[in-house]
């Protein structure tokens, strides 16, 4: 499988502090990884500069095998889920949340139906009446879940995400797990915990900006 992120030799400055130093690392395609490492030690710095919040103070990040230019970032995003620990569902109720971003012009032709709405509940543990809740009523839990459902809607292939399962009971998180099982979706995830440890072909570990990989 062809690496679908790349960083080689990534570092990342602001105001005069360095988040990231000489950062290098690949995922290929379907991979599951892991990041883990000490709070402020550079994990979701590492998310964000893939996602292009970050200008590169060195080195290159390329995706799909193309270097990420300005432009190259709306590509990484099209096909990228970032699910980060207190996702922002930006409408009323989850049903809203849901469907909010096939108003968009880029989905606009594909609207999920109801029963792909029903499906995508089921997989992640989230019973079907939660459509019709407040999204200011749902538990931190949920809306992580509610966040990676959209991902799925939106058949987003990558998934960056930031501490998902901390949250949840054993029986949910085991259900996200099986989502991410599917060889389609490339997983970068913070976590700490043995379960995502043990699902991940690939560890890495954060300290003080630099990278390292420990399996
Ligand atoms: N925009 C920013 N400007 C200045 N410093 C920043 C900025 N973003 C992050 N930092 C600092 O960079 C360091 C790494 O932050 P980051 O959020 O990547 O850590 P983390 O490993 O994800 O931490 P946690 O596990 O607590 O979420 C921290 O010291 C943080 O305060």
């Amino acid at each position: 499988m062809p690496g679908i992120i790349r960083f080689d030799e990534v570092s990342v400055t602001v105001n005069d502090k360095n988040l990231l130093s000489q950062v290098s690392f690949t995922l290929r395609t379907g991979e599951k990884a892991v990041l883990c490492g000490k709070s402020g030690s550079g994990k979701s710095t590492i998310l964000k500069t893939l996602l292009g919040m970050h200008r590169l103070a060195a080195g290159q990040i390329y995706f799909n095998g193309q270097p990420l230019t300005a432009k190259a970032v709306q590509s990484v995003r099209r096909c990228t889920a970032y699910i980060g620990q207190e996702p922002i569902l930006g409408a009323d109720t989850v049903r809203a949340a849901l469907l909010l971003p096939f108003q968009f012009k880029a989905h606009r032709h594909r609207p999920p139906s109801e029963s792909q709405l029903q499906q995508v509940l089921h997989r992640l543990q989230l019973p079907s009446e939660l459509l019709e809740r407040e999204c200011a009523a749902i538990s931190g839990g949920e809306k992580q879940r509610l966040a990676l459902a959209r991902g799925l809607l939106l058949d987003k292939t990558v998934y960056l995400l930031d501490e998902v399962t901390s949250a949840l009971d054993q029986e949910s998180k085991q259900a996200v797990f099986e989502v991410f099982a599917d060889p389609r979706f490339t997983v970068l995830a913070v976590a700490h915990d043995a379960d995502w440890l043990e699902r991940s072909q690939t560890v890495f570990e954060m300290q003080a900006g630099q990278l390292t990989r420990t399996r």
